[in-house]
């Protein structure tokens, strides 16, 4: 579904990302972990087309998209969430949602303010899909509320909402679990489970190594931009260089996650 190969991306004189070569197959789950400051956002920057990469190149479907603009590889397929949530918190649920698809329809904006029946129809499919995708991720009867005034864990639903409207073939999530507590990261990795299930790949940062280690299928490692690990999770983290790369020293959660396994 997605390859890159030899991705670089320099900041002055910081290489944030140097050389990442990742293979993302169809329907799988692929877990992105690292140290702070490791390089995966930028990755996850480089793929969705907010920087171009200063060298590499990445196919997506099987065609290149390391040059095209964010709103192309979007409507390619590919679509994302922040770390920090990024919603109209005034704004309702599903407005918020329905800013997913904007971009998808055809009428165009004379179409809208003319209020051609063309521009009608669209408006209630649009409306009809965003009900559709609220219901998806569990927050049927919440449309109407302001975004702002929800739980952490359920904006956190509304973002992967809007991402998820335009049924993309590829979904990355960037810390979907940041900030919750036990339940709600119980019921993220269901939720993220289930999207799966109805065939979206997807690739998630995650710091939580519990979770990745029992939601992915396979996990990758970056450390200083440089990609050190790659395959099946439980192996993966137990290899001696993830371990201390990626926590400093030898973690006991680690340990016993590895030893576990
Ligand atoms: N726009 C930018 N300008 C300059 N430096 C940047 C920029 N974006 C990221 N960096 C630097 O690139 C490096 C990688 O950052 P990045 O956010 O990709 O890491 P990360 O692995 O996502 O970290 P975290 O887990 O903390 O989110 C860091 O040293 C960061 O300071």
């Amino acid at each position: 579904m997605l390859k890159a190969d030899g991705v670089t991306k320099r900041f002055g004189g910081l290489t944030a990302v140097n050389g990442v070569g990742l293979e993302v197959r169809k329907g799988e789950i692929l877990g992105l972990i690292g140290p702070n400051g490791a390089g995966k956002t930028t990755f996850f920057n480089i793929l969705t087309g907010i920087y171009k990469p200063d060298g590499g190149t990445i196919s997506f479907d099987g065609r290149p998209i390391h040059a095209l603009p964010s709103f192309r590889i979007a409507r390619a397929g590919m679509m994302r969430t922040f770390q920090n949530i990024r919603l109209l918190k005034e704004e309702s649920v599903l407005d918020n949602v329905k800013v997913g698809l904007f971009g998808k329809t055809g009428s165009g904006l004379w179409a809208a303010i003319l209020g051609l029946r063309s521009a009608k129809r669209e408006e209630e499919e649009v409306t009809a899909r965003s009900l559709a995708t609220i219901e998806r991720v569990g927050l049927k009867g919440r449309e109407r509320e302001a975004a702002g005034s929800l739980s952490y864990g359920d904006q956190r639903r509304v973002e992967i909402a809007r991402a998820l409207a335009s049924d993309p073939k590829l979904l990355l999530l960037d810390e979907p679990t940041a900030g919750m507590n036990a339940a709600e990261v119980q019921e993220m990795t269901d939720l993220i489970r289930a999207i799966r299930g109805k065939g979206t790949t997807i690739v998630l940062i995650e710091h939580n190594v519990a979770m990745v280690t029992g939601l992915c299928d396979r996990v990758a490692v970056l450390v200083h931009g440089e990609k050190i690990a790659d395959g099946e999770p439980e192996s993966v983290i137990a290899k001696p260089e993830v371990v201390e790369a990626y926590l400093g020293k030898p973690d006991e959660e680690v340990i016993a996650v590895a030893a576990h396994s």
